[in-house]
């Protein structure tokens, strides 16, 4: 689906692939107790869009909140630290749990991604998160993704699951994200004044929407409240990917703000995938490979480079960099993001995949340059 496609906040939840982001607010009780035939009813529609042949993946939040309330924490377990890090640590194995056994129900398994800033920011540690999310998914998998909270300090951490929520949807290539909370969207100032006004669109994530926004939660569980949402708005945006926020309060959630056609769409900039341009627009490279015809015309019908295509490699490249891509004539054809360091290209080139693990003593990436990562002229 191209994003141009988009007629109203509906088409998000038609998205090919979508991220789905449920905030501690909806997943959390008073008391401390899981919704937990709420979180039922969630699986059952996750199940529903993969019959459908939608790919979905969850940011789950609310492991502090349950796990403060298993180990008796104060504060929901966000008063220090160390009282956040273990409510997590014990919150997440009871969330995962749950819902391995709630998506087992629909005959879908569940993958745990536990997730820090650093695995989204820096380049190697981005192409693994990527390449197991589209592993998992590749494979049926729900991947249920949290941050690593038992272990993430204030410099390694989002602190919010709204931005994770971006970035991933950024990382795996995703066309929307929905943000499941206990409002129904945006309002241009606190929605608890009796003339806060409701905004069903936003075009672009200016400084006057972000004025309208605070980074209170008001059921106290969640963390950045409406900031961090404008902040995963903007980076998704940039992306060319599509942001919903819909109140997720009720049973079948998505259902029933499709229903109702209530909710805020944060329409992208632009329909191309950022990555891709941030590709497109390099202009130094640190080396090459070269392809043979095959290779060419399979990329031509839209394929990822296997190492079997490759005939040449030139330049001392690491994994990361976006390199150039020749055909047999040596002339420019591509660039793209390559799996694999140059000496590593150089002893696997021709060769076909089940011979490149042999070679390389360790498990091969799925390919040289994923076509996600990879820009054609
Ligand atoms: N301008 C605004 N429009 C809507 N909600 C807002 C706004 N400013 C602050 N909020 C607050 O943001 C809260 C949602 O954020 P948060 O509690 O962090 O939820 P979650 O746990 O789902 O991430 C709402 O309950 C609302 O009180
Ligand atoms: N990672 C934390 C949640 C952080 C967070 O962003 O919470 P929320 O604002 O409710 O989405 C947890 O699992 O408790």
């Amino acid at each position: 689906m191209r994003i141009e496609n988009l007629l109203d906040f509906r088409d998000i939840e038609k998205c090919p692939r979508l991220v789905i982001k449920l905030g501690s607010a909806l997943l959390v009780h008073e008391d401390g107790e899981l919704r937990h035939d709420w979180l039922r009813s969630v699986a059952s529609e996750i199940a529903g869009a993969r019959e459908r042949g939608q790919e979905i993946i969850v940011v789950c939040s609310g492991a502090v909140a349950l796990g403060a309330a298993m180990l008796g924490l104060p504060g929901g377990g966000r008063e220090t630290l160390a009282h956040a890090q273990a409510a997590a640590s014990v919150g997440q194995v009871f969330l995962i749990a749950t819902w391995a056994q709630l998506l087992a129900e629909h005959g879908l398994v569940a993958g745990q991604m536990l997730l820090t800033l650093d695995d989204l920011e820096g380049r190697r540690r981005y192409l693994n998160a990527s390449e197991t999310l589209r592993e998992l998914l590749a494979r049926g998998a729900v991947p249920i993704i949290n941050e690593n909270d038992s272990i993430a300090t204030s410099e390694i951490r989002f602190g919010d699951n709204d931005r994770l929520a971006a970035r991933v949807a950024q990382a795996a290539s995703a066309q929307g994200v929905l943000l499941l909370t206990d409002v129904e969207g945006l309002y241009d100032r606190d929605p608890a004044h009796p003339e806060a006004e409701f905004l069903p669109e936003v075009r672009g994530v200016t400084e006057e929407i972000h004025q309208m926004a605070s980074g209170k939660s008001s059921s106290g569980k969640g963390s950045g409240g409406m900031t961090s949402k404008l902040l995963a708005a903007e980076i998704a945006e940039r992306t060319g990917i599509a942001l919903a926020i819909i109140k997720g309060v009720d049973d079948l959630p998505i259902a029933c703000a499709m229903a109702a056609n209530r909710g805020t769409l944060f329409l992208p900039k632009r329909d191309d995938n950022a990555w891709k341009s941030w590709i497109g627009g390099r202009l130094r490279f640190n080396g090459s490979i070269r392809v043979d015809q095959g290779c060419v015309e399979a990329l031509q019908r839209g394929k990822s480079i296997l190492a079997a295509g490759i005939i040449g490699v030139f330049g001392e490249f690491e994994r990361g960099d976006v390199i150039k891509v020749e055909g047999p004539d040596g002339k420019m054809i591509a660039k793209g993001m390559i799996e694999y360091d140059w000496d590593e290209c150089d002893a696997i080139k021709g060769l076909r995949s089940e011979e490149v693990a042999e070679r390389l003593g360790h498990l091969p990436r799925a390919c040289v340059i994923h076509r996600d990562h990879l820009v054609l002229l």
